[in-house]
């Protein structure tokens, strides 16, 4: 459904994308995840057949990605800066959006607006931040659109509602599958709705695999940090604990005498993208 082969993606010099490999073949519900600036937004705008990649094939159905009407009619990408017409009330762009789209579920988006509350006569602009966020993607889900691309689809709405929100997204994947990848910072509440996670780092894929398989594709060793690095000298040192309990992190197939703990995917997603460039202390150590 999409394939991505050693595309780069240059913002003036910037490189933000470089050699990035993705492909997915068949209807999923995948988490894209990555640090602030990696690129999940850029690689979401180049799947919608936004912007063109510098160098590299974006394929979505098949077909180039950029500035495709097929591509556009079969594909919604939902983000947090997205605009609608001004002078249109949130009714009316249903209406158009029902026209664009051929799998447009007027049913289920009228449940869900009556559900989140939105107020239908008002126009985008006038809604709050989070419920600009519920409107953008239930407007998603209602296209029932081939790919649906969400971008930080929970951005500002308060912690019950992304629940239901979460548990909206995944009822209408299991009614009607398609390929939904959805960005996000919040891997913790988003783990247990994926099949897959896709992991950017360094302007490439890093990381696409089930998200079950991934989480237990590491664990956690506790003991004495020299005798684990003799077991194993590529483990990555989690925590120095001055009483013994040290901590490290080792692909799991690894066999050692110590202490083992499973990792949650938010927290193996953390580990393998940290940044090595000390702590936060570290900012706030001459001032004290
Ligand atoms: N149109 C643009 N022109 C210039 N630079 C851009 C443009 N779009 C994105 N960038 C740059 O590309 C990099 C990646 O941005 P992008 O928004 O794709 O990252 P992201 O992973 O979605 O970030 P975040 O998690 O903070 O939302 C950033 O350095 C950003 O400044």
């Amino acid at each position: 459904m999409i394939n991505c082969v050693n595309v780069r993606k240059k913002f003036g010099r910037k490189i933000v994308l470089d050699e990035l490999n993705l492909q997915i073949d068949e209807p999923k519900l995948v988490g894209l995840v990555g640090r602030n600036g990696v690129g999940k937004s850029t690689l979401m705008s180049l799947l919608a057949g936004l912007e063109k990649p510098t160098k590299g094939k974006v394929e979505v159905l098949e077909q180039s990605a950029f500035d495709n009407l097929y591509v556009s009619v079969n594909s919604i990408y939902i983000h947090p800066n997205m605009t609608f017409p001004a002078n249109l009330s949130l009714r009316e762009l249903c209406q158009m959006g029902a026209q664009f789209y051929m799998h447009w579920d007027q049913a289920l988006s009228e449940k869900l607006f009556t559900y989140f509350d939105i107020p239908l006569h008002q126009t985008f602009q006038q809604l709050s931040t989070g419920m600009k966020s519920m409107f953008a993607t239930i407007f998603g889900l209602a296209t029932r659109a081939a790919v649906t691309l969400l971008d930080e689809p929970v951005n500002g709405i308060d912690e019950g509602l992304r629940k239901d929100m979460y548990r909206a997204i995944l009822k209408e994947y299991i009614a009607y599958p398609r390929l939904i990848i959805i960005s996000s910072h919040l891997l913790d509440e988003l783990a247990h709705l994926l099949e897959e996670i896709v992991i950017l780092h360094d302007g490439k894929v890093l990381v696409h695999d089930n998200i079950d398989d991934f989480a237990s594709s590491h664990m956690i060793w506790e003991g004495e940090l020299s005798r684990m690095l003799a077991a194993y000298p590529d483990a990555l040192i989690l925590e120095r604990s001055p009483f013994g309990g040290d901590r490290v992190l080792v692909p799991s197939h690894i066999a050692g005498d110590f202490q083992q703990q499973a990792i949650s995917a938010k927290d193996l997603y953390l580990y393998l993208t940290a940044e090595k460039k000390g702590s936060i202390d570290d900012v706030f150590s001459n001032n004290e």
